[in-house]
């Protein structure tokens, strides 16, 4: 994924280095499985309809990769993103669902941990 939107400030990797632990312990969790790559649009009836922005992890490691986040916040929008068109889309008790939340809890903890111990 290159695009436009690339960031202007040379990759500091050190900058972005804690996003990068951060989705990898995303990848690594066992409730990953429904985040991982994108929703197959042709395979999930009114996917493509309902959620306007789709986002996974693997499409947040690109632009991770590709330099495409300009700041924390756009990195947390994406990761956000995921959660919010998961529970839109899936009822809170259905397998996916419940994945969801378990994902949100999970990384919202990791991500105070990471942000205090700056
Ligand atoms: C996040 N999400 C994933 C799927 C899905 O089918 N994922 C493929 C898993 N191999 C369907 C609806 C949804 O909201």
């Amino acid at each position: 994924v290159s695009c436009a939107k690339r960031a202007k400030t040379p990759n500091s990797e050190l900058l972005f280095l804690p996003f990068r632990v951060l989705l990898a312990e995303l990848e690594a969790h066992q409730d990953a499985w429904p985040f991982l790559s994108p929703v197959k649009l042709k395979s999930v009836p009114g996917y493509r309809k309902v959620i306007k922005k789709p986002m996974d992890f693997f499409t947040i490691k690109e632009k991770l990769i590709n330099n495409m986040y300009l700041n924390q916040e756009n990195f947390i929008i994406d990761v956000n993103l995921v959660f919010d068109n998961c529970q839109k889309f899936n009822e809170d008790d259905s397998e996916i669902g419940q994945a969801g939340h378990r994902m949100k809890r999970f990384f919202d903890k990791r991500w105070t941990e990471l942000l205090r111990k700056q």
